[in-house]
């Protein structure tokens, strides 16, 4: 196991956890006012960790392939409308043998990025399996958006950006594509995420609901989105 995938036992993950934990946290490092469990699912070597490390640290993995034992966290801390809004984001393996492991977890996510690889057929073929273990093992009104990483790969792509859109718009889950390599979504995808659970704990009655599809195409808009 290598040193940035380390796997945690029952009793850390259980003290790590809390749902819309209201708080002020003391910690000078991790100061926050609302905190939400994220988790990373998907096949394995989709690239969950990359887009975890490219997210929490700006930076890209690369070199050789080291698969997630068991499952990890990291926290990171967003702005969204003036209230800071940790994430607490769970990187989960994604081989077969883990998926017990794993499972276990799935109850306290109140937020899912389900990952597939455009260059793997195979990955994104498996979606709809993890979106029926999602059914099966998460809670009911968990937010899920669908990632179709390594987006930088054009000239291995096998899936198209038509079949991602399409897959996601027949589950009613928001979709984008992403790279861990040029960083291109990932700092969307999880402040879509943050946006969305954080109108969902403070929502006022007379206020209008977050449309997260609505925030997504917006964002890629300004940014020109899609230069991969
Ligand atoms: N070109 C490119 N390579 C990527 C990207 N994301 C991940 N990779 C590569 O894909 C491989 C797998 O990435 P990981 O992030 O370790 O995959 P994972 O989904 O965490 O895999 P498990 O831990 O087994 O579940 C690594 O060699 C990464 O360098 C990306 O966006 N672009």
């Amino acid at each position: 196991m290598s040193a940035r995938k380390t796997s945690l036992t029952d009793k850390q993950s259980k003290n790590g956890t809390s749902k819309y934990v209201l708080e002020r946290c003391a910690s000078i490092n991790e100061y926050y006012d609302i905190a939400f469990k994220v988790m990373l699912l998907g096949d394995s070597a989709v690239g969950k960790t990359c887009i975890l490390v490219r997210f929490k640290d700006g930076a890209f993995l690369g070199g050789n392939f080291i698969a997630t034992v068991g499952i990890d966290f990291r926290n990171k801390v967003v702005d969204v409308d003036n209230l800071k809004v940790k994430l607490q984001i769970w990187d989960t393996a994604g081989q077969e043998r883990f998926r017990s492991v794993t499972h276990a977890y799935y109850r306290d996510a109140q937020a899912l990025l389900l990952l597939y690889d455009i260059t793997s057929k195979p990955s994104f073929d498996n979606i709809r399996a993890w979106l029926t273990e999602i059914h099966e093992y998460a809670q009911k009104d968990v937010v899920i958006m669908l990632l179709g990483n390594k987006a930088d790969m054009a000239a291995e792509r096998v899936v198209k950006t038509e079949d991602g859109e399409r897959l996601a718009k027949e589950y009613g889950v928001p979709f984008m594509e992403t790279s861990a390599k040029t960083g291109v979504n990932v700092e969307l995808a999880f402040l879509a995420i943050a946006k969305e659970l954080k109108h969902r704990a403070t929502q006022q009655p007379n206020e209008p609901k977050f449309q997260i599809h609505d925030y997504i195409e917006s964002q890629k808009q300004k940014t020109g989105c899609c230069g991969m």
